[in-house]
């Protein structure tokens, strides 16, 4: 198999297709962000990495953060935090508030909005945010085995001051006592955390601690790792969670930047971004293209 071959042809096929979905508007800095821009990088188990397009880019990588802050959130209580959050998809937009009530402020799962926010305000537990962040970046940096990577404080900030429906479910959450901090505490982390900016051969390296494979970076335990990629094969991608299996199978995790991040247990750790979104909130060509790579690769967890 011609892997570069494959990623060049995926990228080529990217760049010349008119239909590019939209760039997110909530949220004023990434309004600003070229949808012309795509970049796809590879980290094969034996250590390889291969990159294309714009992988050199650094963007926002938003919800894709909930997958390290999940990591971080079970390193620091364990099982406990199923205490307070669920394991199942929500079928819902990411941001929706509608289960909330019915569920008297326990959310689906770490990886919709509310269920991130409670997750954040977990690993902030006893910390300052600054602390919290700071423990967070460690690991992040520890991952990706790049100690650039940085909060873009322009897109924090920008979240903060428009952030009403992420204000509207910590303060829900809190009403039903779901939540330990502040909700301008909790928020204010959960935001920085969103504004974590990488480039796809960051983000790429920084999944490698998923891929369950001999020489790659042990952050957590194997059996977390198998129950991380489960929870994004269901949730990672919200309300397209059952379509995105369909079409890629495998795990992956999405933001409202334009990245994504999906595992090929024991095989690779992909990274996609393309900052216009599908009605989902995920990227649309990001999404098409690692459906491309794992029928070429034939990575599909399905066989
Ligand atoms: N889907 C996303 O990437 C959403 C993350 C974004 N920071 C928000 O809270 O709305």
């Amino acid at each position: 198999m011609d892997l570069t071959a494959i990623l060049n042809g995926i990228t080529d096929d990217m760049a010349a297709r008119p239909d590019r979905g939209a760039v997110a508007r909530y949220i004023p800095q990434l309004a600003n962000v070229d949808p012309d821009q795509f970049a796809m990088s590879i980290c094969l188990a034996d250590g390889t990495q291969l990159s294309a397009g714009d992988a050199q880019v650094p963007f926002s990588i938003q919800s894709v953060s909930k997958v390290f802050s999940l990591a971080l959130a079970l390193g620091r209580v364990g099982d406990n935090l199923w205490t307070r959050v669920g394991r199942e998809p929500s079928g819902q937009a990411f941001d929706s508030i509608l289960l909330l009530e019915q569920e008297k402020g326990r959310p689906r799962n770490p990886f919709i909005n509310a269920g991130a926010i409670v997750t954040t305000d977990t690993y902030l537990e006893g910390h300052s945010p600054a602390e919290a962040l700071g423990g967070l970046m460690r690991f992040i940096r520890e991952a990706a085995d790049d100690d650039s990577i940085h909060i873009d404080e322009d897109v924090a900030r920008s979240e903060i001051a428009t952030g009403h429906r992420n204000f509207a479910l910590a303060h829900y959450m809190q009403s039903h006592g779901n939540l330990r901090h502040a909700p301008e505490l909790t928020l204010g982390t959960y935001f920085h955390q969103c504004a974590v900016a990488m480039n796809t051969d960051q983000l790429a390296r920084a999944g490698r601690f998923l891929m369950n494979a001999p020489d790659m970076p042990r952050m957590v335990s194997d059996g977390r790792v198998r129950r991380i990629n489960a929870l994004m094969l269901t949730c990672g991608q919200y309300d397209g969670s059952g379509d995105f299996a369909y079409r890629v199978g495998l795990p992956g995790k999405s933001g409202v930047g334009g990245g994504i991040l999906v595992i090929a247990p024991g095989k690779a750790s992909i990274a996609v971004w393309s900052p216009g979104l599908n009605d989902y909130g995920n990227s649309h060509l990001g999404t098409i293209a690692v459906e491309v790579l794992a029928r070429k690769t034939g990575w599909s967890i399905f066989g």
